[in-house]
């Protein structure tokens, strides 16, 4: 039904409102719904060109009625009746999206719907007829997208603070920060938690919900920074977003401290301010191509779009004539962009991974093989080391020298001695298991790490490796050189320390160049008769010297 919504100016005394002796001052018809006008309360007649049938029980709804309480003197029925959405009159049969108002003889032609309204939100109240049966339906509706939408905000917020404790990463912090408040925000707001015993009092000031839109834009702008990037990226805007949070913490301070509504206004324009500087450093960032630029612009845009759209449309401003689903479309905007900030959050988080691995990778190699260098070969081996006394497994090591090294380079110069190593190691390497690790240690030394792996089976390894080099000679260019390597094996005693075991297998290797070189010794693993510690002994088996 068309309705005709007139606005009368000042307050007035019921009985003379009702009588219409005061139907001289009614305003124009209005477009832009019900608000605040000069004074907090107001009075507004609400009529039907034709009248209104009372067939399918017809109700007049106010939609997004936030803090505004209004009584209604409807047709047929004596007295008003009281509305709001928090407090003694919230109405617990009906969702939170609007005031119903029963209409049980529906709205005569010639009679009206008086409305005495005490406005206590800057958001327009629009006036709808519906009957009862698309009431409850619109209701349930409602209810379902707003659950949707708040347990993703509340989910995406709690899972960003798991993601802080996991990783230490202080943004998660502030990202999970931000969605809690922004959930607070809307469920003040949208009035879904007024039933709560508490969330009345909490909600229903306009002062807390000030300080948590606040809290909320503080979190958010600490969040960007970091995420951004900003200090180091775009310090100007650094600055600037510096100095709106600086005037969104004075808001909140005032509003906590006192009344005064210009707090209020600091919390308002701090939020506008670093809303506006964060649309400008994104989209700064994302014509730079910085992947976090991207994300955030990608989810800043819509959720900008929709609030301006909010704000300058029938609901705030007036504008022009917004859909009435626009409100609810800007709370899933903001679960939109909480989802793509987790997204964009997880990338950027896997991004420092791999930059991490990536150093990692690069500290721990060997440029002139490829090998592991002596850092990464000493971690694989503590490493391995602390799994084999976890599982009681055995494991071994082998350290390899390079026979008559210093006489290659001597001759055919460091080039040659170069291309010498990077043949042996990949020779070695060949030898090698899925599991089995190898290093270059330095020089010409290299360390091999063979988990699950006894002293036997580790000699059997060994030989390969020498048998690799010493059987075919090293082609470089025109020259073909014989080479032979000195290899010393120790499987790990239980509950041995690494430097034991490294010394002993260095023993071990030392045998085998006081042997003759060209060989494997192996370090006993058991003391020998007699003796309490496990020496180095020789002893010759075959062209392989036992320790
Ligand atoms: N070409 C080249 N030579 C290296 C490199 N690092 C160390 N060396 C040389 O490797 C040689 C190592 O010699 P040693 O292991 O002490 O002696 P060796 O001649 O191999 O004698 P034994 O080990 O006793 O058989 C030295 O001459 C070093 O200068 C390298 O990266 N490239």
């Amino acid at each position: 039904a068309p309705l005709v919504l007139q606005f009368l100016a000042g307050d007035a005394e019921p009985a003379e409102v009702l009588s219409g002796a005061l139907d001289a001052r009614l305003g124009a018809p209005l477009q832009g719904g019900i608000k605040r006008q000069e004074h907090p309360v107001g009075w507004w007649r609400i009529t039907v060109p034709g009248g209104l049938a009372a067939e399918g029980e017809p109700r007049l709804l106010l939609e997004q009625p936030f803090l505004n309480r209004v009584d209604a003197w409807v047709p047929g029925r004596q007295g008003p009746t009281r509305h709001a959405l928090y407090g003694a009159h919230a109405d617990p049969g009906h969702s939170a999206r609007a005031l119903v108002i029963e209409l049980p003889h529906g709205i005569p032609e010639g009679e009206a719907v008086w409305l005495r309204v005490h406005t206590g939100s800057l958001m327009a109240m629009h006036p709808t007829i519906d009957n009862a049966a698309q009431v409850r339906a619109d209701d349930l509706a409602y209810v379902a997208w707003r659950m949707f939408v708040l347990t993703v905000l509340a989910v995406l917020s709690l899972l960003a603070f798991a993601f802080c404790a996991g990783t230490g990463e202080t943004s998660f912090a502030w990202f999970g920060a931000m969605l809690g408040f922004a959930t607070l925000y809307l469920v003040a707001i949208g009035g879904d938690a007024r039933l709560v015993p508490g969330a009345d009092a909490m909600f229903s000031s306009t002062r807390a919900n000030a300080i948590i839109a606040g809290l909320g834009v503080l979190c958010s702008n600490m969040f960007q920074r970091d995420y951004l990037d900003l200090r180091r990226k775009l310090p100007w805007l650094d600055r600037l977003l510096r100095g709106g949070s600086a005037l969104v913490a004075l808001g909140c301070l005032g509003c906590a401290l006192g009344d005064w509504r210009g707090f209020w206004h600091l919390v308002n324009g701090g939020l506008v301010l670093s809303a506006i500087f964060l649309l400008v450093g994104s989209t700064v960032l994302a014509l730079r191509r910085d992947r976090a630029g991207r994300v955030v612009m990608a989810s800043w845009l819509p959720l900008m779009v929709f609030i301006s759209l909010t704000a300058t449309g029938t609901g705030m401003l007036g504008l022009w004539d917004s859909p009435r689903w626009l409100p609810q479309a800007l709370a899933g905007s903001f679960a939109l962009a909480s989802l793509l900030l987790s997204i964009g959050l997880a990338d950027k988080l896997l991004e420092l991974r791999r930059d991490r691995d990536h150093a990692s990778a690069r500290a721990h190699a060997d440029e002139l093989t490829g090998l592991l260098n002596r850092a990464g070969i000493e971690s694989e081996l503590a490493r391995v080391v602390q799994a084999a006394q976890r599982g009681g497994q055995a494991m071994s090591i082998a350290f390899i020298d390079l026979d008559h090294f210093k006489p290659i380079n001597d001759a055919h110069g460091h080039g040659v001695g170069d291309q010498c190593l990077r043949i042996v190691s990949q020779r070695i390497r060949n030898q090698l298991r899925g599991d089995d690790v190898i290093g270059r240690y330095g020089g010409d030394e290299f360390l091999v790490v063979l988990p699950a792996t006894a002293a036997g089976e580790a000699l059997g390894i060994a030989r390969r490796m020498l048998d690799s080099v010493r059987q075919r000679p090293l082609t470089i260019g025109e020259l073909r050189l014989d080479a032979g390597l000195s290899i010393g094996v120790a499987e790990r005693l239980h509950g041995e320390p690494i430097e034991s075991l490294v010394e002993r297998a260095d023993a071990a290797l030392y045998s085998s160049k006081q042997a003759g070189r060209s060989r494997v010794t192996v370090a006993r693993t058991e003391p020998a008769p007699g003796q309490d510690a496990v020496p180095i002994i020789n002893r010759r088996d075959g062209g392989v010297t036992w320790g």
